[in-house]
C-alpha cells in the first residue's frame, strides 16, 4: 500500500479499503506531544555527540612539584604528565622515551599533545628505528566506565554480567606463578633479603632484569595504546607509597584501580614521580634463552630500580602480590610489620587480625556484617596501629552464595572485576559453582563496596590475632587459645592443608607450610617478621587464636568442611571477649587449649576426636600431621628470635609433643 502523498496512509478513513487514518492526540494545551520539547541546538551529528560528554576536572601529576599546581596552565600540566609517562616507558638502550599522546587512538582527538623523551617537546628528532616514528597513546587513570568500554570493545572474553560486574578471562594462567618470581640480587639485597632454601626469592642479576625490562617496554611501546594507573598503597598517610602501573589491558587497569588506593583529583595533580613502577607486559612471554628463565613466564622484582616487570602471565594477582612483596621490604625498614592478613574492628574499637594462607577465610571472615572492615588481605602494623595497604578486596568466589556471604555477593556489581567465572550466555547470570575455567574464580572490588567498610582503612592496635588454617586432615580443633609462644610457632609454621580441587585423582589432603602465612611474599627471613609480631602482641596485650576452617568429622573424603555458620559463631565469641574467659582443656600431641563450650556451636565438635568414628584413624592422622609440623620446623630451630634465648626456647617447646 502506498502513501497518498500528503502524509496519510491510504485506508478506510479515506473511504477506501485498508487501515484507518492515524489520529495524533492533542493535549489540553493544544500542543502535539511529539513536539513538546525544544529541539537540540546543533547543526550536525558530530556536534550532537560533542554535547554528550562534559569536560572533566584535570587530573595531571606534576613531576616533583608539590602544591604549586595552581601556577600551571592545563596545557603545561598535561605536558608534564606525558613527560613523566614517556620517561617511565623509555628504552634503556636508546635512552629515549616514546612519543606519547593522551587518549584513545580510536577517537580522533584535537591536535594531539605530544611528548617525546623526558625533556623535549615537538622537537624534531631523527627516527633511529620504526618504533621512534610511532605514537603510544596513553589511557591515564581511566574511570571504571571508560575501562568497561575499552575491555568490551577490544578484549575478547569481556562481558557485563547480570549484576553489572565485568567478567573477564586471565588467559592461560588462572593463579600466581611463584616459581617464576625473580628478585635482583645486588650488593644491597644480597645482605638484606632472605635467600636460599625455603626462600621465595629466586635470584636474577641486574643485567638480566634489564633484558626483561627492555622486552616489556618494547612490547608496550609497540602497542597502539597503554593504560597507566597512578595510585597509592597504605592508608597510613606517613607511610604511603606512590605506585605507577603500566599495562596493556583494560582488565589490568580496572583491577588495579579497584585494588590500590584511588587518589582524589587533587592528590593526582600533585602525584609527581612514582616510588615504584610495574611494567605489565603479561601477554608477551619472556625469552627462555635469557639467563635465569626456566619458563616463558617471569615476574621480576628490582628493589634498587624500584621496578617490577611481568612477562608471560596475565593473572592480575601478580601485580597485587608483587606490590605486597615490595611493602614486605620497605615497611620493616621503618619498624612497621607487614602482614598477610585480613582486619576488622568492632563497634567498641576492638581490632582483630586474620592470618591465613590462600583460601582459609581471611576475606570471608573479615567481611562481617557486625563489624567494620579495615581490609581483607594486606596490612601494616606500626606504632600507631593498623592500616590497610590496599583500596580493595579480592574475594574467592567459587561456590559463593548470597545467603552465606551477602556482603561479598552484593559487592559484585558495576565496577567489580570478575575473573574466570562462567555465566549464562543470554541472561548473564553467573554460575558460581562452575569450575570449568578454574577453581580460583575471583572478584576484585573497591573496599567501599562493602557497606561497613572503615574509611580511611586504619584502626588501633589489635586485640585478637586469629590464625586461620583450613585443615583438610580434620584433626585440628575448630578453635584453640594460644600462648604467645604457640602463636609464634604457628605463625612461623604457616600451616594449611587444602584439597587440590581441580586435579583429578587427588584424594589426600596436601599439607602446605608457608612461613608467616605468606612465604611467597616475604622478603626477609621469617623470624624477622615473627620477632616484630611477638614484640607488638606482647606490648599491646593481644591474644592469639588458632581457628580451623577446614575439616571436621574426619579427613577430606570422610568428614566435611566446618560449617561457615559455626566458624562465624566462634569468631563472634573471640571478638566479644567471651571466649577469653571460657573453660579450657588441653589436647594431646599439639597441646592446644580448647574451650568446652562456645555459644551457637555444638560442644561435641570442639574436640575433633569426638567427631571421628574411627578413633585409631584419628590418632594416626594426628601423629602424621604432627610429624609434618616437626619436619617443617627443622629449618627454624637454629634461628634466634628476640634478644635472648628465652622466647626461642619457648617457641620450640610450643610445637607438637609426641
Ligand atoms: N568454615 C569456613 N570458614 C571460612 N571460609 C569457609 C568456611 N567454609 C567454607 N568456606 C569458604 O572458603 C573460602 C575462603 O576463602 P577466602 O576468600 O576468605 O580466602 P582468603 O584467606 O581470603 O585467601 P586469599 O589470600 O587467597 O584471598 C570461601 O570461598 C568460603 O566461602
Ligand atoms: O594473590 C592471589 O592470587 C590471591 C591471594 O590473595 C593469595 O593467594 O594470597
Ligand atoms: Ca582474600
Ligand atoms: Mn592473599
Amino acid at each position: 500500500m502506498a502513501s497518498n502523498g500528503n502524509g496519510n496512509v491510504a485506508g478506510k478513513g479515506n473511504g477506501r479499503n485498508g487501515l484507518p487514518k492515524i489520529q495524533t492526540q492533542k493535549r489540553q494545551n493544544g500542543i502535539c506531544h511529539d513536539d513538546s520539547s525544544a529541539p537540540v541546538k546543533v547543526q550536525t551529528i558530530d556536534e550532537l555527540h560533542s554535547l554528550q560528554r562534559k569536560k572533566s576536572a584535570p587530573t595531571t601529576p606534576l613531576d616533583g612539584v608539590q602544591g604549586a599546581f595552581a601556577n600551571f596552565s592545563e596545557d603545561e600540566r598535561q605536558k608534564q604528565q606525558l613527560q613523566s609517562i614517556s620517561a617511565s616507558l623509555a628504552s634503556l638502550t636508546r635512552e629515549t622515551g616514546p612519543k606519547v599522546v593522551r587518549g584513545d587512538p580510536a577517537r580522533r582527538p584535537e591536535t594531539p599533545r605530544v611528548a617525546h623523551g623526558p625533556d623535549h617537546y615537538f622537537t624534531p628528532t631523527f627516527a633511529a628505528s620504526d618504533s621512534s616514528l610511532k605514537f603510544t597513546h596513553v589511557l591515564y587513570n581511566l574511570s571504571p566506565a571508560e575501562l568497561y568500554e575499552q575491555a568490551i570493545k577490544y578484549e575478547k572474553g569481556s562481558f557485563i554480567t547480570s549484576s553489572g560486574a565485568l567478567a573477564t578471562l586471565s588467559g592461560a594462567k588462572t593463579g600466581r606463578s611463584p616459581k617464576d618470581k625473580r628478585v635482583v640480587r645486588d650488593d644491597v639485597t644480597e645482605n638484606e633479603l632472605w635467600w636460599g632454601k625455603g626462600s621465595p626469592n629466586i635470584e636474577m642479576d641486574e643485567q638480566t632484569f634489564l633484558v626483561n625490562r627492555e622486552r616489556a617496554v618494547d612490547y608496550l611501546n609497540s602497542l597502539e595504546k597503554v593504560f597507566v594507573n597512578d595510585q597509592f598503597l597504605n592508608w597510613d598517610p606517613e607511610n604511603r607509597i606512590k605506585v605507577r602501573i603500566v599495562s596493556a589491558r583494560a582488565y589490568h587497569s580496572l583491577f588495579m584501580h579497584n585494588m590500590c588506593i584511588r587518589p582524589s583529583p587533587e592528590e593526582l595533580e600533585n602525584f609527581g614521580t612514582p616510588d615504584f613502577t610495574i611494567y605489565n607486559a603479561g601477554q608477551f612471554p619472556c625469552n627462555r634463552y635469557t639467563h635465569y628463565m626456566t619458563s616463558s613466564t617471569s615476574i621480576d622484582l628490582n628493589l634498587g630500580r624500584r621496578e617490577m616487570v611481568i612477562l608471560g602471565t596475565q593473572y592480575a594477582g601478580e601485580m597485587k602480590k608483587g606490590l605486597f612483596g615490595v611493602m614486605h621490604y620497605l615497611m620493616p625498614k621503618r619498624q612497621i610489620l607487614s602482614l598477610h592478613s585480613g582486619c576488622n574492628m568492632g563497634k567498641d574499637g576492638d581490632v582483630a587480625l586474620f592470618f591465613g594462607l590462600s583460601g582459609t577465610g581471611k576475606t570471608t571472615l573479615s567481611t562481617d556484617h557486625n563489624r567494620y572492615l579495615i581490609g581483607d588481605d594486606e596490612h601494616c602494623w606500626s606504632d600507631k596501629g593498623v592500616s590497610n595497604i590496599e583500596g580493595g578486596c579480592y574475594a574467592k568466589c567459587i561456590d559463593l552464595s548470597k545467603e552465606k556471604e551477602p556482603d561479598i555477593w552484593n559487592a559484585i556489581k558495576f565496577g567489580t572485576v570478575l575473573e574466570n567465572v562462567v555465566f549464562d550466555e543470554h541472561t548473564r547470570e553467573v554460575d558460581y559453582l562452575d569450575k570449568s575455567v578454574t577453581e580460583n574464580t575471583r572478584a576484585a572490588y573497591p573496599i567501599e563496596y562493602i557497606p561497613n567498610a572503615k574509611i580511611p582503612c586504619v584502626g588501633p592496635h589489635p586485640k585478637n590475632v586469629i590464625l586461620l588454617a583450613c585443615d583438610a586432615f580434620g584433626v585440628l580443633p575448630p578453635v584453640s587459645k594460644l600462648s604467645l609462644a604457640q602463636t609464634m610457632y604457628h605463625f612461623i609454621s604457616g600451616y594449611t592443608a587444602l584439597v587440590a580441587g581441580t586435579e583429578e585423582g587427588v584424594k589426600e589432603p596436601r599439607a602446605t607450610f608457608s612461613a608467616c602465612f605468606g612465604a611467597a611474599f616475604i622478603m626477609l627471613h621469617p623470624t624477622k617478621y615473627a620477632e616484630m609480631l611477638a614484640t607488638k602482641m606482647e606490648k599491646h596485650g593481644a591474644t592469639g587464636w588458632l581457628v580451623n576452617t577446614g575439616w571436621s568429622g574426619g579427613s577430606y573424603g570422610a568428614g566435611s568442611r566446618m560449617k561457615l555458620a559455626y566458624t562465624r559463631k566462634i569468631i563472634d565469641a573471640i571478638h566479644s571477649g567471651k571466649l577469653l574467659n571460657a573453660n579450657y582443656k588441653k589436647t594431646e600431641v599439639f597441646g592446644l587449649e580448647i574451650p568446652t563450650e562456645v555459644e551457637g556451636v555444638p560442644s561435641e565438635i570442639l574436640d575433633p576426636v569426638n567427631t571421628w568414628s574411627n578413633k585409631k584413624a584419628y590418632k594416626e592422622t594426628l601423629l602424621k600431621l604432627a610429624g609434618l609440623f616437626k619436619n617443617n620446623f627443622e629449618v627454624f630451630v637454629n634461628h634466634k628470635i628476640g634478644k635472648d634465648d628465652k622466647l626461642t626456647q619457648e617457641i620450640l617447646a610450643a610445637g607438637p609433643n609426641f
